[in-house]
């Protein structure tokens, strides 16, 4: 059997929208065996929207690998231990995919190259940003080309921390790509890469003064915060507690405050606040590293049947 640990990711981080994303210290388990025949799949916490057959995101994933290299296995059998909660906007289906397409990549004896597992997981998540530091980690600039995915990580200190808030209900990224416009104001555009190149910059030499002002966002928050009702006054409690920065977490409906190393004091804060004011939700709240190795294997035992 092998075990696959595959890390939570945020997408967007503001102004990357498609382009930007961080690998996050919250995890997901694959555990996945060739066996005589079938398909047995098994998910912990079990949850009903978790396909068990053919439909499963992981199986679906290792499919991708099995066709790219052309060896299939009799059967399979794959276990799943999640942690990444489903549908919040970090990245559960990237952790899917990464780690499935990496689990069957080790299973059928490490055919593709690091390369073409990144490829392969950001054409089947249809972006980048989530897919790629999930697989390799750290925070990633990327680009999904015809036939690769062009990008750069940075590895990101322990005193950058990520506030997340989750609430207690899910949106999906299909719903939430659905309602963006199909065309923007040119002003727009200008707006957000002028502080996606100001986020890059201010990230990888440690200016985090900057950071309020590069996370800033015209191009997917103003249209999905509708489906977030509390999504103002989280960001405003966040920045009051001495965030530098706080945004969308991907797709929604999380939401990620950027936290330099003063962030006990930070924690306090939001604590305090989320327990006085009035929400429509309830947020849970965590702070969270970077996770800088992205996926990773952590037991092998016999892979695969012999043949
Ligand atoms: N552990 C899991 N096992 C199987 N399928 C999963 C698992 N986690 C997520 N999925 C699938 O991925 C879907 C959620 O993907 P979606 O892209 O909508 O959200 P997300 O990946 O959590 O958020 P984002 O892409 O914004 O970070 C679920 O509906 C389910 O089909
Ligand atoms: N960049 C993607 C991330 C979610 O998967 C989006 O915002 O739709």
């Amino acid at each position: 059997m092998i075990s696959v640990k595959v890390p939570a990711s945020s997408a967007n981080l503001g102004a990357g929208f498609d382009c930007m994303g961080v690998a996050l210290k919250l995890y997901n388990i694959i555990e996945v065996e060739e066996i005589e025949k079938g398909l047995i799949i098994t998910s912990s916490p079990d949850d009903p929207s978790i396909a068990k057959d053919e439909n499963n995101l992981v199986f679906k994933a290792m499919k991708t690998v099995f066709d790219e290299v052309g060896w299939y296995p009799r059967g399979l059998r794959i276990n799943l231990i999640n942690e990444i909660p489903l549908t919040r906007g970090l990245g559960s289906s990237a952790a899917c995919i990464s780690g499935g397409i990496y689990a069957a990549n080790l299973l059928c004896g490490g055919k593709l190259s690091e390369e073409e597992m990144i490829y392969l997981a950001a054409k089947m998540e249809g972006h980048p940003d989530n897919s790629t530091p999930a697989m390799i980690g750290g925070l990633v600039f990327a680009v999904l080309e015809d036939k690769k995915v062009n990008y750069i990580k940075f590895v990101v200190p322990s005193r950058l921390k990520f506030a997340v808030f989750i609430p207690d209900f899910q949106l999906s990224t299909e719903y939430a790509r659905n309602i963006l416009p199909k065309y923007i104001e040119f002003k727009d555009a200008v707006f957000n890469i002028g502080r996606a190149a100001l986020f890059a910059s201010a990230i990888t030499t440690g200016n985090y003064e900057l950071l309020p002002a590069a996370t800033q966002d015209r191009l997917h928050q103003p249209y999905r915060k509708k489906l977030i009702p509390d999504f103002d006054k989280i960001v405003n409690l966040a920045l009051e507690a001495g965030a530098k920065g706080a945004f969308l977490s991907g797709a929604g409906p999380s939401i990620i405050a950027l936290v330099d190393e003063n962030y006990e004091i930070f924690e306090q804060n939001v604590k305090n606040v989320l327990a006085s004011i009035e929400l429509s939700a309830n947020w849970d709240f965590m702070i969270l590293e970077a996770d800088n190795s992205g996926a990773t294997v952590f037991s092998v035992q016999s892979t695969s049947l012999k043949r």
